[in-house]
């Protein structure tokens, strides 16, 4: 910055006692010539002042009108590619297209490759997303201690020891396995019909390992966070290793690990990039430590038979609609707080409700009990079960029940 010129001496005036007249007379015109030149450059000063304030108002009307226009302007999302000496390569979301932005220092020292930024429309970045705002935190569900126990599920028993088996064990003696030179199953694959229970399988396991439940849907990966699959993918490993112990649950992996189609729209390739980064996660799987590995599928004829190798997802375990007695057991859980009738046959509920998955047997107890509720009594009736029943009726108009057809 350029130093502002120092301001002139005052002038003194100096009289000699001694002075004649005419000598006094001179030294107070000198004086006063003196102070007119002064007062002149004063002013000439003041007005180069006025000036420069008046174009450093203007630079500052014009910097505030920028900053308004930076803060409402249209923002995008940008995954930092990799960061020079004063440039940064963005890569742009949705369209993937990859630009070249120049920054300021203080961006400069903030971003790193791999961080989520918001660009402008002239791909500036204007500010570093943080984990909360990040895709990261929307794409997946964590529950550091979910409250699902085993015995909240009903007509499982079988599948329950399976995964306690495959799951459980590994977490939480990971010794015997290797006493015994056996490898733990990697990954479980857990299929069936929707509502039947899957979820609450993870959600129990890792509820009893003392483990943080880490859930990603694959249909979001590929509807909801378009371009961003494989990276979350990757999100989700990583995070894992972050909160280990973990189980990472995959619900709906036919999304993203379906069997390959003929066509090669860019979509599909976006979807293999993401099973991929799937396969190679599970591949390096060896090194990761406390973290087990369930997905979910209701369209296992769907799977691509990649995912279902050795080393992969290599126990299946399958979740049907629950017979008879799950039924039973099913509603024993759902109408546990529920006053009954006296004379209200379960099984006889049960048997009414075949067919039915777990959950749609839930939504069963709670309309019965909606029934109840608009009858005005306090007690739940064999007639609110059947009005209910009337009412969910799963299999539409030919009672068959889901018709999800399974291998
Ligand atoms: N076996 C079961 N025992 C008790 N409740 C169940 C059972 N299965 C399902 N439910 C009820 O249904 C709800 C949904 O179940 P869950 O989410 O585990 O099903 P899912 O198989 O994962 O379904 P989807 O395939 O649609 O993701 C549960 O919260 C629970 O209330």
């Amino acid at each position: 910055m350029s130093r502002s010129p120092s301001l002139p001496d005052r002038p003194t005036l100096e009289l000699d006692p001694e002075m004649s007249p005419s000598e006094r007379l001179d030294a107070l015109r000198e004086h006063y010539a003196r102070l007119v030149d002064v007062n002149e450059k004063l002013t000439d000063q003041i007005d180069a002042a006025r000036a420069k304030q008046e174009s450093l108002g203007e630079d500052v009307d014009s910097l505030q009108r920028e900053n308004e226009t930076l803060k409402s302007a249209a923002r995008y999302i940008a995954t930092v590619e990799e960061v020079t000496d004063d440039e940064v390569v963005l890569k742009q979301h949705g369209n993937n297209q990859e630009v070249l932005t120049e920054t300021v220092p203080r961006i400069q020292e903030e971003v790193e490759a791999g961080d989520r930024v918001a660009i402008n429309d002239s791909f500036a970045i204007q500010s570093v997303l943080s984990t909360e705002t990040d895709a990261r935190a929307q794409a997946m569900e964590v529950d550091a201690s979910p409250e699902v126990t085993y015995e909240d599920i009903g007509g499982l028993d079988e599948q329950i020891l399976e995964v306690r088996e495959a799951v459980e064990q590994p977490l939480l003696d990971p010794e015997q396995f290797e006493t015994v030179g056996v490898e733990p199953p990697a990954g479980v694959l857990l299929y069936g019909p929707p509502g039947t229970g899957k979820t609450m399988l993870a959600k129990a396991v890792a509820n009893e390992t003392d483990a943080t439940f880490i859930k990603m849907a694959g249909s979001e990966l590929v509807q909801k966070f378009i371009g961003e699959g494989a990276r979350l993918v990757r999100d989700l490993f990583e995070l894992a290793s972050e909160r280990e112990p973990a189980v990472i649950f995959i619900d709906e992996i036919d999304a993203i690990a379906s069997k390959r189609t003929d066509s090669k729209t860019s979509g599909d390739a976006e979807v293999q990039r993401t099973m991929m980064q799937l396969l190679s996660e599970m591949d390096g799987f060896d090194e990761r430590g406390e973290i087990r590995i369930i997905a979910a599928t209701n369209r296992f004829d769907m799977l691509d038979r990649a995912i279902l190798r050795p080393g992969r997802f290599d126990r299946l375990i399958e979740v049907p609609v629950p017979e008879l007695e799950g039924r039973k057991r099913i509603l024993d859980i759902h109408t546990e707080s529920m006053p009954l009738a006296d004379d209200l046959d379960l099984e006889a509920v049960a048997e009414l409700a075949d067919g039915f998955s777990g959950a749609e047997i839930a939504s069963l107890a709670t309309e019965a009990g909606m029934f109840a509720i608009r009858d005005d009594r306090t007690t739940v009736e064999m007639a609110d079960f059947e009005a209910a029943h009337e009412k969910i009726d799963v299999g539409g108009d030919d009672g068959s029940g889901p018709s999800i057809a399974f291998q």
